[in-house]
């Protein structure tokens, strides 16, 4: 006999982004934190929250934010007639803490797929958020990197050793993980070594690999990267 019943969809997990904005600024020292100044015209943040809305996932975006500037991105949000969906989270003291506030708010299946992504990384591209979705897919996480292009000295007590460059890898964000995974990995107390969501997956027991990134996806850190980041902003298609 054939089955007539509507049969539930298979739930496909869901995607999501971390967009984590929370912090300071403070070696950029401009008036307002980095990922509100203006590149082309329009504010970093908007331009990184943009890259991942351009992408085929188009993952749920929740944005983490010190509480200070709720009003002021409403205000933005409405200046710039910026209409993409997210979800506004307050951040906390450290990058580790606004992490887990908003994995906090993402009630979800294990299998879900989370990527962070630092509000100042805004000339990411499709390419690097979907390659690091598809990794994260298989292999259950995916940390964007380079290779360094320069040679590397390490340095221990005092003495110099060259070190192999094609073994060295800068990284990047975005990092995509499991939830399931990334959830357990985040329970874990706070350390300095905690300087990006892979060293805490890593701790937790988890061999971290590595999707390709790109040059161009600098993290505004420093008065100089506007500069550097209006020039290569400029040389993209869709500037
Ligand atoms: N408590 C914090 C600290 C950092 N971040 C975010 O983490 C990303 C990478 O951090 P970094 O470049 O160090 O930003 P800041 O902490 O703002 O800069 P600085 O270290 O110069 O103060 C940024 O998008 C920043 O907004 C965050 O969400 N919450
Ligand atoms: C997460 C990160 O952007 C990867 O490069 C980086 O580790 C953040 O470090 P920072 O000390 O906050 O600049």
């Amino acid at each position: 006999m054939t089955d007539t019943t509507p049969h539930t969809p298979h739930l496909t997990p869901h995607n999501y982004v971390i967009i984590v904005a929370g912090g300071s600024g403070s070696r950029m020292q401009s008036a307002v934190p980095k990922q509100f100044l203006l590149l082309h015209g329009l504010p970093v943040l908007m331009h990184t929250m943009q890259a991942f809305e351009q992408t085929v996932i188009k993952p749920v975006i929740v944005l983490i934010m010190h509480p200070n500037f709720h009003a002021y991105w409403q205000e933005l949000c409405s200046k710039y007639n910026f209409n993409i969906p997210h979800q506004l989270i307050s951040g906390g003291e450290t990058r580790f803490n606004s992490v887990k506030n908003g994995l906090d708010q993402i009630d979800c299946d294990s299998n879900a797929l989370i990527a962070i992504h630092d509000a100042v990384r805004p000339i990411t591209s499709a390419g690097i958020i979907e390659a690091s979705f598809a990794y994260a897919a298989l292999h259950d996480n995916a940390v964007t990197a380079v290779k360094s292009r320069d040679s590397i000295r390490q340095v221990k007590n005092g003495v110099s050793v060259s070190l192999l460059r094609d073994e060295i890898y800068l990284v990047q964000t975005p990092q995509t993980f499991k939830a399931g995974l990334l959830k357990k990995a985040y329970e874990q107390p706070y350390t300095e070594s905690f300087t990006d969501d892979a060293s805490v997956v890593e701790q937790y027991g988890i061999a971290i690999n590595i999707t390709e990134g790109s040059y161009e996806n600098i993290k505004i850190t420093f008065p100089e990267d506007i500069a550097i980041a209006e020039l290569l902003l400029s040389k993209k298609p869709s500037a």
